[in-house]
């Protein structure tokens, strides 16, 4: 069945809609995932909430959550736990949300933000977030708290930068890529904040909050960039080298349970 091999299960209710059938829904999944799998995380969108007051989306957050999870308290599975997110397209909330997702289904998570806690604590930076480009989730980020503007503004950098990229910094053949390793930007605004931006991996970049005096010691956040990029590498390596091992393993197990003709010595 499909929810064995999954790490977490999304379920989208549209808030703007009679939520009582999804709600039914909800319960149905949920259950007979979870009959299937006990390690999957269970993230309930509330989408649509653009379309609600501050107060209505407050309300109807309270009355999902309740009701969800008075469905599983009286099919006695209160230890399953229901994650809520508000979301909208018309916001970054979608974007967050499923930041918050991802975010539990790596492992490495840990070391990532110790890494960017000490390249923070070192470097005199607000805020660090390391994003995958494409996608513009955020795979990781230093502990103090996030703020929805931050985040924003992070993923407008992003943009701009790629667009630009794209327009300006490809080859006339389209020959090229709009994001690699030489990929940095600096961005100055209004209050007396630095936006940086530069290349970890082919897929993440680092974006982060330096205020302008902290700016001025450039040269030591490069260097600690420097060495946090390496440890960043590092990690994914090893990620990669257990991946590998571990399919070397298997392809080996495969091998000494079949018999010469290919048919399996024992049931698999
Ligand atoms: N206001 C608002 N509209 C949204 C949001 N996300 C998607 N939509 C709109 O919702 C519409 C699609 O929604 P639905 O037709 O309800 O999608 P669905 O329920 O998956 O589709 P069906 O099951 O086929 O009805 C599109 O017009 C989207 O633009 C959101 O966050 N806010």
């Amino acid at each position: 069945m499909i929810f064995r091999g999954t790490g977490a299960l999304i379920f989208v209710i549209d808030s703007q809609d009679d939520y009582m059938e999804a709600l039914a829904r909800l319960h149905l999944t949920v259950t007979r995932a979870y009959k299937v799998n006990t390690d999957i995380n269970f993230e309930v969108f509330i989408h649509k909430v653009d379309g609600l007051s501050d107060d209505h989306k407050i309300e109807t957050q309270r009355d999902i959550h309740q009701r969800a999870n008075d469905d599983l308290a009286d099919a006695g599975l209160e230890k399953i736990h229901l994650s809520f997110y508000l979301t909208s397209i018309y916001d970054h909330s979608i974007f967050e949300a499923f930041s918050k997702v991802v975010q539990k289904l790596i492992p490495q998570l840990p070391t990532l933000e110790n890494l960017l806690n000490i390249f923070i604590s070192n470097s005199g930076i607000e805020k660090a977030f390391l994003f995958d480009v494409v996608s513009k989730i955020y795979i990781a980020t230093d502990s103090t708290p996030v703020d929805m503007q931050t985040y924003e503004l992070c993923c407008d950098m992003i943009d701009v930068v790629i667009d630009i990229s794209c327009i300006y910094g490809l080859k006339e053949d389209g020959a090229g890529t709009p994001y690699d390793k030489e990929s940095t930007a600096i961005i100055k605004l209004n209050n007396t904040t630095v936006l940086y931006l530069k290349e970890v991996t082919k897929f993440l970049a680092l974006v982060c909050f330096v205020r302008e005096e902290s700016f001025e010691r450039k040269g030591l956040i490069d260097y600690n960039f420097h060495c946090f990029r390496k440890a960043i590498h590092e990690v994914f390596e090893v990620r990669m080298k257990v991946v590998k091992s571990r399919k070397v393993q298997n392809r080996l197990q495969k091998k000494k349970g079949a018999t010469p003709n290919g048919t399996p010595r024992v049931l698999l």
